[in-house]
């Protein structure tokens, strides 16, 4: 039986006024899924995903491996259970310098990770660059900042750092492939699963948010519909 990793129960999102996001939100995740989560536009994809991260103001509980993200710490917790959000226009600076800021920080220097890798460059390693650049990414870009860069190439290079940072057990990704062109996305894809897949990656399991009933059939092993009375889950993509 595949461990759990996250255990989620009576999630609820509160806005500021009125009724919550989502509320009743219950299920758990284990090694090896590939969970799609599918819902009408505003139905609170992005915001489930913050909340998992806890990055969002919830009710109700997380539990990682057992333990609750506060109890982890919260900034580790984060590195366990990493978002990886749509756009990465709003950071500062360069991709290089976004890499070198979260490996200097103590949450991610006490993962095992940081330890196996050889740096071409002040805390970036070579495999995340090679990672980049097989989907598309000029060892160039890591130095043009954010705003300059278009959508896909944020998506890659977000993506290349997610999984570089060899950090997380479970990725929390945010329509992940939609700036992509196919050819690319499919690559994307066949990373992601060959790694969900693989003994030697301390990737373990991925939520993907994704509109395209396509994707998630190719690359979903498990499927939830998002609405606010809760989520329904269902043995195939249904969007
Ligand atoms: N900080 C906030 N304060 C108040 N309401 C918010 C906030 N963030 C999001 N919302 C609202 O919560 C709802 C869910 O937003 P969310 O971005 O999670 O939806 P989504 O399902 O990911 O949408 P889409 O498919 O369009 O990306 C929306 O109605 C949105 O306007």
């Amino acid at each position: 039986m595949p461990e759990t990793l996250l255990e989620v129960k009576d999630l609820e999102c509160p806005r500021p006024k009125g009724d919550p996001i989502f509320s009743h939100i219950n299920f758990s995740l284990r090694e090896g899924d590939i969970l799609i989560v599918q819902g009408r536009s505003g139905s609170g994809k992005s915001t489930i995903l913050k909340c998992l991260s806890h990055l969002s103001i919830y009710h109700g509980e997380i539990r990682y491996r057992g333990k609750t993200p506060k109890q982890y710490g919260v900034p580790y917790y984060r590195t366990r259970v990493l978002y990886v959000p749509q756009r990465a226009s709003l950071l500062p600076g360069t991709p290089r310098d976004f890499m070198s800021a979260v490996m200097s920080f103590g949450s991610y220097t006490k993962n095992d990770g940081e330890k196996k890798r050889k740096g071409t460059a002040p805390g970036i390693a070579h495999e995340t660059i090679e990672l980049a650049e097989s989907w598309g990414i000029d060892e160039e870009l890591w130095d043009r900042n954010w705003s300059n860069l278009s959508g896909g190439e944020m998506q890659r290079i977000a993506l290349a750092i997610a999984v570089g940072m060899r950090s997380a057990e479970i990725l929390l990704l945010d329509e992940p492939t939609s700036a992509l062109d196919p050819d690319t996305a499919s690559s994307v894809e066949d990373f992601l699963r060959s790694e969900i897949k693989s003994s030697d990656s301390n990737l373990k399991a991925l939520v993907w948010v994704t509109h395209s009933e396509e994707q998630g059939k190719r690359v979903g092993t498990r499927f939830i519909h998002l609405s606010p009375e809760g989520i329904q889950e269902d043995s195939e993509s249904a969007v």
